[in-house]
Protein backbone atom coordinates (compact mmCIF):
# COMPACT_ATOMS: atom_id res chain seq x y z
CA UNK A 1 0.00 0.00 0.00
CA UNK A 2 1.71 3.82 -0.78
CA UNK A 3 0.17 6.47 -0.10
CA UNK A 4 0.69 9.78 -2.05
CA UNK A 5 -1.47 13.34 -2.23
CA UNK A 6 -4.06 11.76 -1.13
CA UNK A 7 -3.94 8.74 -3.40
CA UNK A 8 -3.61 5.28 -1.89
CA UNK A 9 -2.73 2.12 -3.81
CA UNK A 10 -4.22 -0.92 -2.08
CA UNK A 11 -4.15 -3.32 -5.01
CA UNK A 12 -1.83 -6.37 -4.45
CA UNK A 13 1.78 -5.50 -6.17
CA UNK A 14 1.35 -6.33 -10.17
CA UNK A 15 4.69 -6.87 -12.41
CA UNK A 16 6.05 -3.53 -13.94
CA UNK A 17 2.94 -2.21 -12.31
CA UNK A 18 5.31 0.76 -11.17
CA UNK A 19 5.94 2.08 -15.01
CA UNK A 20 1.87 2.49 -15.04
CA UNK A 21 1.16 3.85 -11.31
CA UNK A 22 3.96 6.50 -11.33
CA UNK A 23 3.03 9.63 -9.62
CA UNK A 24 2.35 12.05 -12.43
CA UNK A 25 -0.23 9.31 -13.55
CA UNK A 26 -1.71 8.88 -10.48
CA UNK A 27 -2.26 12.61 -9.92
CA UNK A 28 -3.82 13.04 -13.36
CA UNK A 29 -6.54 10.27 -12.25
CA UNK A 30 -7.15 11.84 -9.05
CA UNK A 31 -7.83 15.09 -10.84
CA UNK A 32 -9.89 13.56 -13.33
CA UNK A 33 -11.93 11.58 -9.79
CA UNK A 34 -11.70 14.88 -7.75
CA UNK A 35 -13.20 17.15 -10.49
CA UNK A 36 -15.63 15.16 -12.48
CA UNK A 37 -16.56 12.38 -9.43
CA UNK A 38 -19.14 14.35 -8.48
CA UNK A 39 -20.92 14.96 -11.76
CA UNK A 40 -20.51 10.87 -12.25
CA UNK A 41 -22.55 10.51 -8.73
CA UNK A 42 -25.11 13.24 -10.31
CA UNK A 43 -25.84 10.84 -13.15
CA UNK A 44 -26.02 7.72 -11.16
CA UNK A 45 -28.86 9.23 -9.34
CA UNK A 46 -30.29 10.66 -12.72
CA UNK A 47 -30.36 6.87 -13.67
CA UNK A 48 -32.86 6.05 -10.45
CA UNK A 49 -35.17 8.66 -11.15
CA UNK A 50 -35.75 7.91 -15.29
CA UNK A 51 -36.06 3.83 -13.55
CA UNK A 52 -38.58 5.32 -11.62
CA UNK A 53 -40.58 7.37 -13.84
CA UNK A 54 -40.86 4.06 -16.62
CA UNK A 55 -41.65 1.65 -13.38
CA UNK A 56 -44.60 4.52 -12.76
CA UNK A 57 -45.24 4.97 -16.26
CA UNK A 58 -44.28 1.45 -17.87
CA UNK A 59 -43.14 3.64 -21.30
CA UNK A 60 -40.45 5.53 -22.88
CA UNK A 61 -40.40 8.15 -25.28
CA UNK A 62 -37.94 10.43 -27.09
CA UNK A 63 -37.13 13.71 -25.47
CA UNK A 64 -39.39 17.08 -25.83
CA UNK A 65 -36.67 19.15 -24.57
CA UNK A 66 -33.75 18.19 -26.99
CA UNK A 67 -36.25 18.01 -30.20
CA UNK A 68 -34.34 21.00 -31.75
CA UNK A 69 -31.11 18.66 -31.92
CA UNK A 70 -32.80 15.65 -33.39
CA UNK A 71 -33.96 18.62 -36.07
CA UNK A 72 -30.71 20.45 -36.14
CA UNK A 73 -28.72 20.27 -38.87
CA UNK A 74 -25.13 19.61 -37.74
CA UNK A 75 -22.01 16.60 -38.55
CA UNK A 76 -19.71 14.71 -36.48
CA UNK A 77 -15.62 15.44 -36.19
CA UNK A 78 -14.18 13.67 -39.71
CA UNK A 79 -12.93 10.51 -39.18
CA UNK A 80 -9.03 10.25 -38.71
CA UNK A 81 -7.11 8.28 -41.46
CA UNK A 82 -6.80 4.92 -39.50
CA UNK A 83 -10.61 4.88 -38.52
CA UNK A 84 -11.87 5.37 -42.09
CA UNK A 85 -12.02 1.78 -42.66
CA UNK A 86 -13.72 -0.17 -39.63
CA UNK A 87 -14.96 -3.41 -41.38
CA UNK A 88 -13.61 -5.59 -38.81
CA UNK A 89 -13.05 -4.98 -35.23
CA UNK A 90 -12.16 -7.74 -32.93
CA UNK A 91 -12.75 -7.87 -29.51
CA UNK A 92 -10.94 -8.90 -26.82
CA UNK A 93 -9.60 -8.81 -23.33
CA UNK A 94 -5.86 -7.19 -22.70
CA UNK A 95 -4.68 -10.12 -21.67
CA UNK A 96 -0.95 -10.60 -23.24
CA UNK A 97 -1.64 -13.52 -25.26
CA UNK A 98 -4.46 -11.95 -26.66
CA UNK A 99 -3.22 -8.79 -27.37
CA UNK A 100 -0.81 -9.93 -29.18
CA UNK A 101 -3.63 -12.22 -30.88
CA UNK A 102 -5.77 -9.54 -31.46
CA UNK A 103 -3.19 -7.65 -33.16
CA UNK A 104 -1.56 -9.96 -35.81
CA UNK A 105 -5.70 -10.73 -36.41
CA UNK A 106 -6.23 -8.78 -39.85
CA UNK A 107 -8.55 -7.15 -38.13
CA UNK A 108 -9.16 -3.40 -38.62
CA UNK A 109 -9.59 -2.08 -34.92
CA UNK A 110 -8.98 -4.14 -31.89
CA UNK A 111 -11.49 -3.22 -29.18
CA UNK A 112 -8.95 -3.71 -26.11
CA UNK A 113 -12.01 -4.46 -23.43
CA UNK A 114 -11.49 -3.58 -19.60
CA UNK A 115 -15.59 -3.58 -19.83
CA UNK A 116 -17.91 -6.75 -20.78
CA UNK A 117 -14.83 -8.89 -21.50
CA UNK A 118 -12.64 -8.59 -18.20
CA UNK A 119 -12.71 -8.55 -14.22
CA UNK A 120 -11.31 -5.83 -12.98
CA UNK A 121 -9.07 -7.15 -10.70
CA UNK A 122 -6.14 -5.58 -9.57
CA UNK A 123 -3.49 -7.55 -11.79
CA UNK A 124 -6.12 -7.44 -15.00
CA UNK A 125 -6.66 -3.45 -14.61
CA UNK A 126 -2.89 -2.90 -14.44
CA UNK A 127 -1.40 -5.53 -16.68
CA UNK A 128 -3.59 -4.69 -18.88
CA UNK A 129 -2.21 -1.03 -19.16
CA UNK A 130 1.43 -2.17 -19.59
CA UNK A 131 0.27 -4.51 -22.35
CA UNK A 132 -1.42 -1.94 -23.84
CA UNK A 133 1.77 0.27 -24.14
CA UNK A 134 3.69 -2.69 -25.21
CA UNK A 135 1.04 -3.21 -28.03
CA UNK A 136 1.06 0.87 -28.88
CA UNK A 137 4.82 0.67 -29.21
CA UNK A 138 5.01 -2.78 -30.59
CA UNK A 139 7.80 -4.16 -28.33
CA UNK A 140 4.79 -6.43 -27.17
CA UNK A 141 6.15 -10.52 -27.12
CA UNK A 142 5.69 -13.57 -24.66
CA UNK A 143 7.13 -17.01 -24.12
CA UNK A 144 4.62 -19.43 -22.32
CA UNK A 145 5.24 -21.71 -19.63
CA UNK A 146 5.09 -24.40 -21.83
CA UNK A 147 7.74 -22.78 -24.35
CA UNK A 148 5.49 -21.34 -26.97
CA UNK A 149 6.64 -17.92 -28.47
CA UNK A 150 4.23 -14.77 -29.13
CA UNK A 151 5.07 -11.46 -31.68
CA UNK A 152 3.97 -9.26 -33.73
CA UNK A 153 3.66 -10.29 -37.20
CA UNK A 154 1.35 -8.61 -38.96
CA UNK A 155 3.00 -5.49 -41.02
CA UNK A 156 -0.38 -3.71 -40.69
CA UNK A 157 -2.02 -3.65 -36.48
CA UNK A 158 -5.13 -2.61 -35.89
CA UNK A 159 -6.17 0.59 -34.77
CA UNK A 160 -6.87 0.20 -31.08
CA UNK A 161 -9.84 1.25 -29.43
CA UNK A 162 -9.79 1.29 -25.87
CA UNK A 163 -13.02 0.17 -23.48
CA UNK A 164 -12.81 1.33 -20.46
CA UNK A 165 -15.33 0.40 -17.34
CA UNK A 166 -18.75 1.90 -17.43
CA UNK A 167 -19.58 4.88 -15.34
CA UNK A 168 -21.55 2.77 -12.68
CA UNK A 169 -18.23 0.46 -11.19
CA UNK A 170 -15.64 1.74 -8.62
CA UNK A 171 -12.02 0.48 -8.12
CA UNK A 172 -11.48 -0.01 -4.45
CA UNK A 173 -7.84 -0.29 -5.27
CA UNK A 174 -7.39 2.80 -5.72
CA UNK A 175 -8.48 5.54 -3.17
CA UNK A 176 -8.84 9.37 -3.84
CA UNK A 177 -9.23 11.44 -0.44
CA UNK A 178 -10.32 8.18 0.89
CA UNK A 179 -13.15 7.63 -1.57
CA UNK A 180 -12.87 4.79 -4.26
CA UNK A 181 -12.06 5.57 -8.17
CA UNK A 182 -14.41 5.52 -10.40
CA UNK A 183 -13.30 2.43 -12.39
CA UNK A 184 -14.16 4.80 -15.66
CA UNK A 185 -11.39 7.21 -15.00
CA UNK A 186 -8.86 4.75 -13.48
CA UNK A 187 -9.29 3.07 -16.90
CA UNK A 188 -9.27 5.99 -19.51
CA UNK A 189 -7.07 8.09 -17.03
CA UNK A 190 -3.95 5.66 -17.30
CA UNK A 191 -4.33 5.35 -21.04
CA UNK A 192 -4.64 8.71 -21.92
CA UNK A 193 -1.71 10.14 -20.02
CA UNK A 194 0.67 7.09 -20.85
CA UNK A 195 -0.62 6.74 -24.47
CA UNK A 196 -2.33 9.89 -26.29
CA UNK A 197 1.06 11.54 -27.50
CA UNK A 198 2.69 7.64 -28.18
CA UNK A 199 0.09 7.18 -30.04
CA UNK A 200 -0.23 10.60 -32.57
CA UNK A 201 3.43 10.00 -32.73
CA UNK A 202 2.70 7.02 -34.26
CA UNK A 203 -0.12 8.52 -36.89
CA UNK A 204 -2.99 6.73 -34.48
CA UNK A 205 -4.55 8.80 -31.88
CA UNK A 206 -6.41 8.09 -28.74
CA UNK A 207 -9.48 6.28 -29.55
CA UNK A 208 -12.16 4.93 -26.68
CA UNK A 209 -15.61 2.74 -26.92
CA UNK A 210 -18.17 4.37 -24.07
CA UNK A 211 -19.81 1.36 -22.34
CA UNK A 212 -23.38 1.22 -20.80
CA UNK A 213 -24.12 4.85 -21.08
CA UNK A 214 -27.87 5.19 -20.42
CA UNK A 215 -28.58 8.96 -22.16
CA UNK A 216 -27.03 12.18 -23.56
CA UNK A 217 -26.15 13.91 -19.99
CA UNK A 218 -23.89 11.02 -19.66
CA UNK A 219 -21.85 11.44 -23.05
CA UNK A 220 -22.02 15.03 -21.90
CA UNK A 221 -19.15 13.80 -19.01
CA UNK A 222 -17.53 11.88 -20.95
CA UNK A 223 -17.32 14.47 -23.69
CA UNK A 224 -15.90 17.17 -20.48
CA UNK A 225 -13.36 14.52 -19.40
CA UNK A 226 -12.22 14.48 -23.12
CA UNK A 227 -12.09 18.16 -23.41
CA UNK A 228 -10.13 18.28 -19.64
CA UNK A 229 -7.64 16.05 -20.33
CA UNK A 230 -6.53 16.93 -23.88
CA UNK A 231 -5.71 20.24 -22.57
CA UNK A 232 -4.09 19.09 -19.47
CA UNK A 233 -1.79 17.23 -21.69
CA UNK A 234 -1.47 19.87 -23.87
CA UNK A 235 -3.02 17.47 -26.67
CA UNK A 236 -5.25 19.11 -29.50
CA UNK A 237 -8.52 19.38 -29.01
CA UNK A 238 -10.26 17.01 -30.86
CA UNK A 239 -7.81 14.34 -31.07
CA UNK A 240 -9.83 11.63 -28.89
CA UNK A 241 -12.43 9.90 -30.86
CA UNK A 242 -15.24 7.97 -29.00
CA UNK A 243 -17.57 5.20 -30.35
CA UNK A 244 -20.51 5.12 -28.30
CA UNK A 245 -22.56 1.56 -27.45
CA UNK A 246 -25.85 2.41 -27.81
CA UNK A 247 -26.75 -0.56 -25.52
CA UNK A 248 -29.47 0.17 -23.06
CA UNK A 249 -33.13 1.20 -23.60
CA UNK A 250 -32.50 4.42 -22.87
CA UNK A 251 -29.91 5.82 -24.93
CA UNK A 252 -31.94 4.32 -27.80
CA UNK A 253 -34.21 7.25 -27.16
CA UNK A 254 -31.07 9.42 -27.30
CA UNK A 255 -28.60 8.60 -30.24
CA UNK A 256 -28.89 12.11 -31.96
CA UNK A 257 -28.11 13.49 -28.57
CA UNK A 258 -25.44 11.27 -27.71
CA UNK A 259 -23.59 11.96 -30.69
CA UNK A 260 -24.58 15.53 -30.45
CA UNK A 261 -22.44 15.62 -27.06
CA UNK A 262 -19.42 13.91 -28.54
CA UNK A 263 -20.00 15.38 -32.01
CA UNK A 264 -16.45 17.03 -31.91
CA UNK A 265 -14.76 13.61 -30.10
CA UNK A 266 -17.26 11.18 -32.07
CA UNK A 267 -16.62 8.58 -34.14
CA UNK A 268 -20.00 6.81 -34.37
CA UNK A 269 -22.17 4.30 -32.50
CA UNK A 270 -22.25 0.28 -32.02
CA UNK A 271 -25.02 -1.96 -31.63
CA UNK A 272 -24.71 -3.30 -28.04
CA UNK A 273 -27.19 -5.88 -28.58
CA UNK A 274 -26.46 -8.19 -25.28
CA UNK A 275 -26.38 -5.13 -22.95
CA UNK A 276 -29.49 -3.55 -24.56
CA UNK A 277 -31.64 -7.00 -24.16
CA UNK A 278 -30.48 -6.75 -21.07
CA UNK A 279 -31.37 -2.98 -20.33
CA UNK A 280 -34.65 -3.71 -22.11
CA UNK A 281 -35.45 -6.69 -19.39
CA UNK A 282 -33.96 -4.50 -16.25
CA UNK A 283 -35.95 -1.27 -16.99
CA UNK A 284 -39.42 -3.04 -17.85
CA UNK A 285 -38.83 -5.63 -15.67
CA UNK A 286 -42.07 -4.84 -14.06
CA UNK A 287 -44.19 -3.94 -16.72
CA UNK A 288 -46.05 -6.92 -17.48
CA UNK A 289 -45.82 -9.59 -20.03
CA UNK A 290 -45.87 -7.50 -22.85
CA UNK A 291 -42.04 -7.38 -21.80
CA UNK A 292 -41.15 -10.75 -21.00
CA UNK A 293 -38.83 -12.28 -23.39
CA UNK A 294 -38.75 -15.67 -24.42
CA UNK A 295 -35.39 -18.11 -24.02
CA UNK A 296 -32.48 -16.00 -24.26
CA UNK A 297 -30.84 -18.35 -27.19
CA UNK A 298 -33.97 -17.81 -28.83
CA UNK A 299 -33.89 -13.92 -29.17
CA UNK A 300 -32.42 -13.09 -32.26
CA UNK A 301 -31.55 -9.74 -34.57
CA UNK A 302 -34.63 -10.05 -36.27
CA UNK A 303 -36.90 -9.71 -33.62
CA UNK A 304 -38.96 -6.63 -34.51
CA UNK A 305 -37.69 -4.58 -32.08
CA UNK A 306 -34.12 -5.30 -32.11
CA UNK A 307 -35.02 -4.46 -36.09
CA UNK A 308 -36.14 -1.03 -35.01
CA UNK A 309 -33.00 -0.26 -32.84
CA UNK A 310 -30.79 -1.17 -35.59
CA UNK A 311 -32.15 0.33 -38.25
CA UNK A 312 -32.38 3.46 -36.33
CA UNK A 313 -29.28 3.43 -35.54
CA UNK A 314 -27.60 3.40 -39.16
CA UNK A 315 -29.73 6.11 -40.08
CA UNK A 316 -28.94 8.20 -37.18
CA UNK A 317 -25.48 7.45 -37.82
CA UNK A 318 -25.01 7.86 -41.52
CA UNK A 319 -27.14 11.63 -41.01
CA UNK A 320 -24.24 13.02 -39.21
CA UNK A 321 -21.39 11.69 -40.89
CA UNK A 322 -20.67 9.12 -38.25
CA UNK A 323 -20.15 5.25 -38.14
CA UNK A 324 -22.53 2.76 -37.72
CA UNK A 325 -20.85 -0.34 -36.07
CA UNK A 326 -22.92 -3.59 -35.36
CA UNK A 327 -22.94 -6.17 -32.85
CA UNK A 328 -21.80 -9.35 -31.79
CA UNK A 329 -22.88 -12.46 -33.02
CA UNK A 330 -22.14 -14.68 -29.77
CA UNK A 331 -21.51 -17.73 -32.13
CA UNK A 332 -17.86 -19.46 -31.29
CA UNK A 333 -15.32 -21.29 -33.50
CA UNK A 334 -13.79 -24.48 -32.85
CA UNK A 335 -10.46 -25.55 -34.45
CA UNK A 336 -11.31 -28.64 -32.90
CA UNK A 337 -15.14 -29.92 -33.98
CA UNK A 338 -15.93 -29.08 -37.16
CA UNK A 339 -19.22 -29.24 -36.87
CA UNK A 340 -19.20 -26.71 -34.22
CA UNK A 341 -16.93 -24.69 -36.67
CA UNK A 342 -19.40 -24.98 -39.68
CA UNK A 343 -22.28 -23.75 -37.72
CA UNK A 344 -20.55 -20.81 -36.20
CA UNK A 345 -19.08 -19.76 -39.30
CA UNK A 346 -22.44 -20.11 -41.22
CA UNK A 347 -24.33 -18.22 -38.08
CA UNK A 348 -21.38 -15.32 -37.98
CA UNK A 349 -21.82 -15.09 -41.90
CA UNK A 350 -25.89 -14.66 -41.69
CA UNK A 351 -25.55 -12.02 -38.92
CA UNK A 352 -22.76 -10.01 -40.79
CA UNK A 353 -24.34 -10.11 -44.30
CA UNK A 354 -27.52 -8.68 -42.30
CA UNK A 355 -25.54 -5.80 -40.80
CA UNK A 356 -23.69 -4.92 -43.90
CA UNK A 357 -27.23 -4.63 -45.91
CA UNK A 358 -28.67 -2.74 -43.57
CA UNK A 359 -25.88 -0.12 -43.88
CA UNK A 360 -23.41 -0.95 -40.93
CA UNK A 361 -20.16 0.32 -42.03
CA UNK A 362 -18.32 -2.27 -40.00
CA UNK A 363 -18.66 -5.05 -37.12
CA UNK A 364 -17.31 -7.09 -34.48
CA UNK A 365 -15.69 -10.47 -33.87
CA UNK A 366 -14.63 -12.23 -30.93
CA UNK A 367 -12.74 -14.93 -32.56
CA UNK A 368 -9.41 -14.04 -35.15
CA UNK A 369 -11.02 -17.26 -37.04
CA UNK A 370 -13.77 -14.69 -37.63
CA UNK A 371 -12.18 -12.20 -39.12
CA UNK A 372 -12.00 -13.57 -42.62
CA UNK A 373 -16.09 -14.26 -42.12
CA UNK A 374 -16.89 -10.79 -41.27
CA UNK A 375 -14.47 -8.97 -43.86
CA UNK A 376 -16.19 -11.26 -46.43
CA UNK A 377 -19.30 -9.92 -45.81
CA UNK A 378 -18.61 -6.47 -45.38
CA UNK A 379 -15.96 -6.95 -48.83
CA UNK A 380 -18.88 -7.86 -50.67
CA UNK A 381 -20.72 -4.61 -49.58
CA UNK A 382 -18.12 -1.85 -49.63
CA UNK A 383 -15.99 -3.32 -52.16
CA UNK A 384 -13.35 -0.79 -52.44
CA UNK A 385 -14.88 1.74 -49.97
CA UNK A 386 -13.48 1.84 -46.72
CA UNK A 387 -16.89 2.49 -45.74
CA UNK A 388 -21.08 3.31 -46.16
CA UNK A 389 -21.26 6.53 -44.07
CA UNK A 390 -22.69 8.06 -47.37
CA UNK A 391 -25.38 5.51 -47.68
CA UNK A 392 -28.32 7.68 -45.76
CA UNK A 393 -31.07 5.41 -44.41
CA UNK A 394 -33.43 8.01 -44.61
CA UNK A 395 -36.42 5.85 -45.68
CA UNK A 396 -36.08 4.06 -42.63
CA UNK A 397 -38.87 5.35 -39.51
CA UNK A 398 -38.75 3.90 -36.53
CA UNK A 399 -41.49 5.25 -33.43
CA UNK A 400 -41.17 4.97 -29.60
CA UNK A 401 -43.66 2.04 -30.39
CA UNK A 402 -41.22 0.32 -32.26
CA UNK A 403 -38.48 0.52 -30.41
CA UNK A 404 -40.96 -0.99 -27.68
CA UNK A 405 -42.62 -3.71 -29.18
CA UNK A 406 -40.88 -6.66 -27.24
CA UNK A 407 -44.18 -8.56 -27.44
CA UNK A 408 -43.99 -9.36 -31.05
CA UNK A 409 -40.79 -11.46 -30.15
CA UNK A 410 -41.34 -15.05 -31.21
CA UNK A 411 -40.52 -17.81 -28.83
CA UNK A 412 -41.61 -19.46 -25.44
CA UNK A 413 -39.54 -19.98 -22.28
CA UNK A 414 -38.67 -23.15 -21.55
CA UNK A 415 -37.32 -25.48 -19.08
CA UNK A 416 -34.05 -25.61 -21.24
CA UNK A 417 -34.27 -21.90 -21.29
CA UNK A 418 -34.15 -21.71 -17.53
CA UNK A 419 -31.31 -24.18 -16.91
CA UNK A 420 -29.45 -23.00 -19.35
CA UNK A 421 -29.79 -19.43 -17.62
CA UNK A 422 -28.81 -20.90 -14.49
CA UNK A 423 -25.82 -23.25 -15.64
CA UNK A 424 -24.39 -20.46 -17.92
CA UNK A 425 -24.92 -17.79 -15.27
CA UNK A 426 -23.08 -19.67 -12.46
CA UNK A 427 -20.55 -21.16 -15.11
CA UNK A 428 -19.61 -17.67 -15.77
CA UNK A 429 -19.50 -15.80 -12.47
CA UNK A 430 -17.45 -18.71 -11.48
CA UNK A 431 -14.98 -17.66 -14.66
CA UNK A 432 -15.22 -14.15 -14.00
CA UNK A 433 -14.63 -14.60 -10.29
CA UNK A 434 -11.41 -16.40 -10.72
CA UNK A 435 -10.32 -13.39 -13.33
CA UNK A 436 -11.61 -14.69 -16.55
CA UNK A 437 -13.99 -11.91 -17.50
CA UNK A 438 -15.07 -14.09 -21.19
CA UNK A 439 -15.34 -17.45 -21.87
CA UNK A 440 -17.04 -19.82 -24.66
CA UNK A 441 -19.65 -22.10 -22.81
CA UNK A 442 -21.52 -24.32 -25.03
CA UNK A 443 -19.78 -22.70 -28.18
CA UNK A 444 -20.97 -19.44 -27.54
CA UNK A 445 -19.48 -16.38 -26.09
CA UNK A 446 -20.37 -15.75 -22.74
CA UNK A 447 -19.33 -12.17 -20.99
CA UNK A 448 -20.98 -9.93 -18.46
CA UNK A 449 -23.90 -8.45 -21.35
CA UNK A 450 -24.57 -12.13 -22.03
CA UNK A 451 -24.75 -13.27 -18.26
CA UNK A 452 -27.03 -10.13 -17.44
CA UNK A 453 -29.96 -11.42 -19.79
CA UNK A 454 -29.36 -14.77 -18.05
CA UNK A 455 -29.67 -13.84 -14.04
CA UNK A 456 -31.91 -10.51 -15.14
CA UNK A 457 -34.40 -12.72 -17.39
CA UNK A 458 -35.00 -15.50 -14.36
CA UNK A 459 -35.74 -12.85 -12.16
CA UNK A 460 -38.12 -11.22 -14.64
CA UNK A 461 -40.30 -14.47 -15.26
CA UNK A 462 -40.24 -14.82 -11.48
CA UNK A 463 -41.78 -11.58 -10.73
CA UNK A 464 -44.48 -12.29 -13.82
CA UNK A 465 -45.95 -15.47 -13.02
CA UNK A 466 -44.32 -17.38 -16.19
CA UNK A 467 -44.61 -20.72 -16.58
CA UNK A 468 -42.57 -23.11 -18.51
CA UNK A 469 -43.69 -23.82 -21.24
CA UNK A 470 -41.70 -27.06 -22.72
CA UNK A 471 -39.26 -29.64 -20.88
CA UNK A 472 -38.67 -32.63 -19.50
CA UNK A 473 -39.26 -32.72 -15.84
CA UNK A 474 -40.82 -29.09 -15.40
CA UNK A 475 -43.08 -28.31 -18.01
CA UNK A 476 -46.04 -26.88 -16.77
CA UNK A 477 -44.10 -25.47 -13.52
CA UNK A 478 -44.51 -22.10 -12.97
CA UNK A 479 -41.19 -20.19 -12.24
CA UNK A 480 -40.53 -19.45 -8.36
CA UNK A 481 -37.97 -18.58 -6.34
CA UNK A 482 -37.61 -22.34 -4.79
CA UNK A 483 -37.67 -23.41 -8.25
CA UNK A 484 -34.95 -21.80 -9.09
CA UNK A 485 -32.73 -23.03 -6.03
CA UNK A 486 -34.16 -26.82 -7.24
CA UNK A 487 -32.82 -25.57 -10.60
CA UNK A 488 -29.25 -24.35 -9.02
CA UNK A 489 -29.08 -27.68 -6.47
CA UNK A 490 -29.50 -29.74 -9.84
CA UNK A 491 -27.20 -27.83 -12.71
CA UNK A 492 -23.90 -27.24 -9.78
CA UNK A 493 -24.21 -31.12 -9.46
CA UNK A 494 -24.10 -31.47 -13.62
CA UNK A 495 -21.00 -29.39 -13.21
CA UNK A 496 -19.41 -31.01 -10.75
CA UNK A 497 -20.22 -34.54 -12.20
CA UNK A 498 -19.09 -33.06 -15.40
CA UNK A 499 -15.64 -31.43 -14.01
CA UNK A 500 -14.74 -34.07 -10.92
CA UNK A 501 -15.02 -33.23 -7.38
CA UNK A 502 -11.41 -31.93 -7.24
CA UNK A 503 -11.90 -28.68 -9.79
CA UNK A 504 -15.13 -28.23 -8.53
CA UNK A 505 -13.38 -28.49 -4.89
CA UNK A 506 -11.00 -25.95 -6.19
CA UNK A 507 -12.81 -23.87 -8.28
CA UNK A 508 -15.14 -20.29 -6.81
CA UNK A 509 -18.40 -22.54 -7.19
CA UNK A 510 -19.98 -21.81 -3.86
CA UNK A 511 -19.18 -18.18 -4.55
CA UNK A 512 -20.89 -18.24 -7.74
CA UNK A 513 -23.91 -19.41 -6.57
CA UNK A 514 -24.35 -16.27 -3.66
CA UNK A 515 -23.73 -13.89 -6.80
CA UNK A 516 -25.95 -15.62 -9.26
CA UNK A 517 -28.62 -16.29 -6.16
CA UNK A 518 -28.53 -12.49 -4.86
CA UNK A 519 -28.82 -11.22 -8.71
CA UNK A 520 -31.62 -14.15 -10.08
CA UNK A 521 -33.50 -13.95 -7.01
CA UNK A 522 -33.42 -11.07 -4.49
CA UNK A 523 -36.53 -8.99 -4.21
CA UNK A 524 -35.09 -5.99 -5.05
CA UNK A 525 -32.86 -6.30 -8.54
CA UNK A 526 -29.65 -5.73 -8.13
CA UNK A 527 -28.59 -3.08 -10.51
CA UNK A 528 -25.29 -5.00 -11.83
CA UNK A 529 -24.41 -8.32 -11.49
CA UNK A 530 -20.49 -7.23 -10.90
CA UNK A 531 -21.62 -4.86 -8.05
CA UNK A 532 -22.15 -8.02 -5.69
CA UNK A 533 -18.78 -10.07 -7.77
CA UNK A 534 -16.67 -6.99 -7.24
CA UNK A 535 -16.55 -7.23 -3.74
CA UNK A 536 -15.11 -11.36 -4.24
CA UNK A 537 -12.33 -10.45 -6.05
CA UNK A 538 -8.66 -10.17 -4.60
C1 LIG B 1 -21.19 -8.34 -25.37
C2 LIG B 1 -19.83 -7.84 -25.69
O1 LIG B 1 -19.38 -6.90 -25.11
S1 LIG B 1 -18.89 -8.66 -26.83
C3 LIG B 1 -17.24 -8.04 -26.55
C4 LIG B 1 -16.68 -8.56 -25.30
N1 LIG B 1 -16.38 -9.98 -25.39
C5 LIG B 1 -15.23 -10.39 -25.92
O2 LIG B 1 -14.41 -9.57 -26.26
C6 LIG B 1 -14.98 -11.86 -26.06
C7 LIG B 1 -13.75 -12.07 -26.89
N2 LIG B 1 -13.47 -13.48 -27.14
C8 LIG B 1 -12.87 -14.25 -26.24
O3 LIG B 1 -12.55 -13.82 -25.14
C9 LIG B 1 -12.54 -15.65 -26.68
O4 LIG B 1 -12.73 -15.81 -28.05
C10 LIG B 1 -13.37 -16.75 -25.98
C11 LIG B 1 -13.09 -16.72 -24.49
C12 LIG B 1 -14.84 -16.57 -26.23
C13 LIG B 1 -12.92 -18.10 -26.56
O5 LIG B 1 -11.53 -18.19 -26.41
P1 LIG B 1 -10.76 -19.57 -26.45
O6 LIG B 1 -11.53 -20.58 -25.64
O7 LIG B 1 -9.34 -19.32 -26.08
O8 LIG B 1 -10.90 -19.97 -27.97
P2 LIG B 1 -9.91 -20.86 -28.82
O9 LIG B 1 -9.29 -21.91 -27.97
O10 LIG B 1 -10.65 -21.29 -30.02
O11 LIG B 1 -8.82 -19.80 -29.26
C14 LIG B 1 -7.89 -20.08 -30.28
C15 LIG B 1 -6.83 -19.02 -30.25
O12 LIG B 1 -7.42 -17.75 -30.57
C16 LIG B 1 -7.13 -16.81 -29.54
N3 LIG B 1 -8.29 -15.94 -29.37
C17 LIG B 1 -9.57 -16.31 -29.21
N4 LIG B 1 -10.33 -15.22 -29.11
C18 LIG B 1 -9.52 -14.15 -29.21
C19 LIG B 1 -9.74 -12.76 -29.17
N5 LIG B 1 -10.95 -12.24 -29.04
N6 LIG B 1 -8.69 -11.93 -29.28
C20 LIG B 1 -7.44 -12.44 -29.44
N7 LIG B 1 -7.17 -13.77 -29.48
C21 LIG B 1 -8.21 -14.61 -29.37
C22 LIG B 1 -6.88 -17.62 -28.31
O13 LIG B 1 -6.10 -16.87 -27.40
C23 LIG B 1 -6.19 -18.83 -28.88
O14 LIG B 1 -4.83 -18.50 -29.09
P3 LIG B 1 -3.65 -19.62 -29.10
O15 LIG B 1 -4.00 -20.59 -30.18
O16 LIG B 1 -2.44 -18.81 -29.39
O17 LIG B 1 -3.64 -20.24 -27.74
O1 LIG C 1 -20.94 -4.52 -25.46
C1 LIG C 1 -21.66 -5.07 -26.24
C2 LIG C 1 -22.88 -5.72 -25.88
O2 LIG C 1 -23.50 -6.34 -26.76
O3 LIG C 1 -23.22 -5.62 -24.71
MG1 LIG D 1 -21.93 -4.35 -23.50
Amino acid sequence: MSDHNGVTVHGPSVDRGEEVLTPAALAFVADLHRRFGPRRAEVLRRRGERRAEIARTGRLDFLPETAAVREGDWTVAEAPADLRDRRVEITGPTERKMTINALNSGARVWLADHEDANTPTWHNVIAGQVNLTDAIERRISLTTPEGKEYRLTAERTPAIVFRPRGWHLVDRHLLVDGEPVSGALLDFGLYFFHNARRLLERGSGPYFYLPKMEGHREARLWNDVFTHAERALDIPHGTVRATALIETITAAFEMEEILHELREHASGLNAGRWDYLFSVIKNFRDAGADFVLPDRNSVTMTAPFMRAYTDLLVRTCHRRGAFAIGGMAAFIPSRRDPEVNARAMAKVAEDKQREAVAGFDGSWVAHPDLVPVCAEAFDAVLGERPNQVDRRRDDVVVTAADLLDVAATPGEVTEEGLRSDVNVGLRYVESWLRGIGAAALFNLMEDVATAEIARSQVWQWIRNDVRLAAGDSLVGERVTADLVRRVVDEELERIRAEIGDEAFRAGRWRDAREVFEEVALAEEFVEFLTLPACERID
